[in-house]
């Protein structure tokens, strides 16, 4: 092309045009595209003759005036940047012009665009605006591009349907006037000076904000962002605040949502320990802690304990009373090791609190100071520990130890933290849930101690909808739950529940509970408290009737024939089934061989008795204190049917039955489904409530006697 001074001649825009089609009154063929990029053109007056333009591209040349655009009615796409341009649209406008590029020109003063109604992409990057205007009846305007101008506040930009807003490379301090930009999903604010994300909270379709190169200091200003819940890229590459610690994990805690942080990916890996880091669920808590107890542990000498039992299926026996600050627990662990004192002794847990009046050292706690505590943690002592308003807490391997060297199951309190901790463990106590639900009440009582603040006591209530939540979410968690709103009714159930487990019968018909209240029939008044909509929340759902509660005794209760009954059971099964580790199967199928060849005759007479006695935990009643009654011979192996599987439960009946694997089974009603259900009870796993007490109390009396304010509170208990 020949260059005739920077003027657009008649040759020139012969090569320069493209795409021949129908003018659009349709009577003619028309080049409708015209590129002309740069060719130091300075005049292009001659486009004035091209009314059918529909695309004009003349980046990168000299042009100052534009006014030929006036003649072109059907112009579409205006691309005029990297020119001299220093007037605002210098043109009539083309009713129909939608995209705009005077990118790189010389401008500085956006004038009214009433007419460009259906302008929907404006470009005016590397200009001289210092306002945002003219704006006011661009109805269809959805992607703005002012960068690189000298912009100090945003404005003019009200109710405007904007997706794609860049103001990159201003002199914005400020996030102001975007809030009714309630169609935003782009944002690019980077190269300004701002110093908080203020203004951006309600701007709820969001997806990618770019603040590169700005003044933000503090990770606090993301909380202006979270609850954006589409917001899916930010970017805060070289603002002060990447040099805070943990930067990058407090802002992905922050936004969960996001999917890339300062234009790198978020991993799921990051999210996951941006939630451990920041708001740790109970399970992790109490990993990271049952992790340094052992590292402690194994730092110190290892020797045989009296509760490291020798069989991998019957661990020590333990009992661990769950249920929210003074709910009565405690009490009743005491009442409890009282009256069964030739199964149960007391653990007594160390703490750093003060003793409340009444209580003594050795007996309730082991009180201790700060130091000691943690010296003790130090020195691998504890099996478990928590923090809890601001005290430290602990069960010490020795708690255990002293109980487990008479020969008893220990049965300890707890807060939830100390259970999940407890799970992390080799032991597999029986957890028991003691849960308030009348709120109110229970917060009365813990008002009437005098002993709580008013934090406490609210910390204490709101406790008990995360204990009713983690019973509902998962099934078999605990291994019961008993109502503790009535201290004599709760102690009443709850030693239903131990002697149903321990096999214990009634001797002589009259017990401690009874001379507590003569009203013998639990259930009776736990059907009362259906009427309670907490009770239904925190207890198991798959029976309308109440007695569920108490999984061992109701068990029987439900309808295995219904459908939720079994799909309820079905999943608590599969939660309950512990994993077992290679020694474990190992272990369980070297005996299930042992088994079938004591069945044909061909093994050892142990084993014959052993798999006679496993038979007897079939019935509903035998529990470990049963087993001798069974025939248990104390010194074998107990055998975890559960594990056998369903191939044993046949051949136990063909034992009992006498009958050959092959002949009918008349005695098959022994495997009904009220049979079943009993053995997979939530929570029991097929076991008891506590493996069996190998060798019994070894030294003769009871357990300690219970402190002055034990006392004073179980009088409070009886009374109520
Ligand atoms: N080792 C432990 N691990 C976890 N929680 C524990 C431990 N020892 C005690 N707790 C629990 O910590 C909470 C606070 O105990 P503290 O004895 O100070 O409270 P309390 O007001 O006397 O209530 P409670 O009558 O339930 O013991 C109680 O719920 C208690 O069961």
């Amino acid at each position: 092309m020949e260059k005739h001074d920077g003027v657009l001649t008649e040759e020139d825009v012969s090569s320069c045009l493209s795409n021949l089609g129908h003018s659009a009154t349709g009577l003619e063929h028309v080049y409708q595209f015209l590129c002309a990029p740069g060719r130091n053109l300075n005049n292009v007056s001659i486009l004035c003759n091209y009314v059918h333009l529909q695309k004009l591209e003349l980046p990168y040349n000299k042009i100052k005036d534009l006014s030929c655009v006036s003649h072109m009615p059907y112009l579409i796409i205006l691309d005029a940047s990297h020119n001299q341009l220093t007037d605002f649209f210098g043109f009539q406008a083309p009713k129909n012009l939608k995209e705009v590029n005077f990118s790189h020109n010389q401008m500085s003063v956006m004038t009214h665009l009433s007419a460009y109604s259906s302008l929907s992409k404006l470009n005016l990057d590397y200009n001289c605006f210092s306002e945002i205007g003219g704006l006011l009846h661009c109805d269809s305007l959805t992607h703005l591009s002012l960068a690189h101008n000298k912009i100090s506040c945003i404005s003019g930009l009200d109710n405007l349907p904007i997706k794609d807003l860049c103001l990159r490379g201003n002199q914005i301090e400020k996030i102001e006037n975007v809030e009714t930009l309630r169609t935003l999903q782009v944002l690019d604010l980077s190269l300004n000076r701002i110093t908080s994300l203020s203004g951006l909270q309600n701007l709820h379709l969001l997806g990618s904000i770019n603040l590169e190169r700005n003044l933000i200091s503090e990770i606090k200003e993301a909380t202006h962002i979270h609850d954006l819940s589409l917001l899916r890229e930010l970017n805060l590459q070289r603002n002060l605040v990447q040099e805070q610690l943990d930067y990058r994990l407090a802002v992905i805690f922050l936004l969960q949502h996001l999917t890339g942080l300062d234009q790198e990916k978020v991993t799921v890996e990051e999210k996951v320990s941006a939630v451990n880091k920041f708001d740790p669920p109970l399970e992790v808590v109490a990993a990271r802690e049952h992790m340094s107890h052992m590292v402690f542990q194994l730092m110190h000498p290892q020797v045989i304990y009296d509760s490291t039992l020798p069989s991998l299926d019957s661990p020590y026996p333990m009992l661990v009373l769950t249920g929210p600050q003074a709910c009565g627990k405690r009490e009743l662990a005491h009442k409890l090791c009282r009256e069964f004192n030739d199964f149960f002794a007391y653990g007594t847990c160390h703490t750093t609190r003060g003793p409340y009046f009444g209580e003594e050292d050795g007996s309730d706690y082991h009180f201790v100071t700060e130091e000691d505590f943690q010296n003790m943690i130090h020195m691998g002592k504890f099996l478990q520990t928590m923090q809890y308003a601001g005290h430290w807490y602990g069960l010490s391997r020795e708690a255990i130890e002293a109980v487990a060297r008479e020969g008893l199951a220990c049965c300890v309190h707890m807060e939830l933290e100390g259970v999940f901790s407890l799970k992390n463990s080799h032991f597999e106590p029986r957890y028991i849930l003691m849960i308030p639900t009348d709120k109110e009440q229970y917060g009365r009582r813990l008002r009437t101690r005098a002993l709580y603040t008013r934090t406490q006591i609210d910390r204490a209530v709101a406790r008990v909808d995360t204990y009713a939540l983690i019973n509902r979410e998962r099934p078999g968690f605990f291994d019961n739950v008993i109502p503790c709103d009535e201290p004599v009714e709760a102690y009443r159930t709850l030693r239903q529940v131990v002697k149903d487990y321990l096999g214990v019968e009634e001797q002589g018909g009259e017990d401690q509970s009874t001379t507590d209240t003569p009203d013998n029939t639990s259930t009776a008044s736990v059907t009362e408290l259906k009427k309670d909509s907490l009770v239904d929340e925190a207890l198991p759902a798959p029976s309308t009737r109440p007695e569920t509660v108490f999984m061992s005794c109701s068990a029987p209760d439900m309808d295995p024939s219904d459908h939720n009954c079994r799909k309820y059971y079905n999943k608590v099964q599969v939660q309950l089934t512990p994993q077992k580790t290679s020694a474990e199967l190992a272990s369980i199928h070297r005996r299930q061989q042992l088994v079938r060849e004591a069945l044909m005759g061909k093994s050892p007479r142990a084993y014959t008795q052993l798999f006679k006695s496993s038979a007897g935990a079939f019935s509903e009643t035998a529990g470990p204190a049963g087993c001798s009654d069974l025939g248990l011979d104390p010194t074998v192996e107990p055998l975890d049917i559960s594990s056998l599987g369903h191939n044993l439960d046949m051949l136990k009946d063909h034992v009992e039955s006498g009958h050959t694997p092959d002949a009918p089974r008349p005695g098959s009603e022994l495997l009904s489904p009220g049979a079943t259900a009993t053995m997979a009870r939530p929570g029991s796993n097929a076991k008891p409530i506590l493996p069996p007490i190998l060798s019994g109390r070894k030294t003769p009396g009871p357990s300690p006697k219970p402190q002055t304010l034990r006392q004073e509170r179980e009088g409070e208990g009886d009374e109520e």
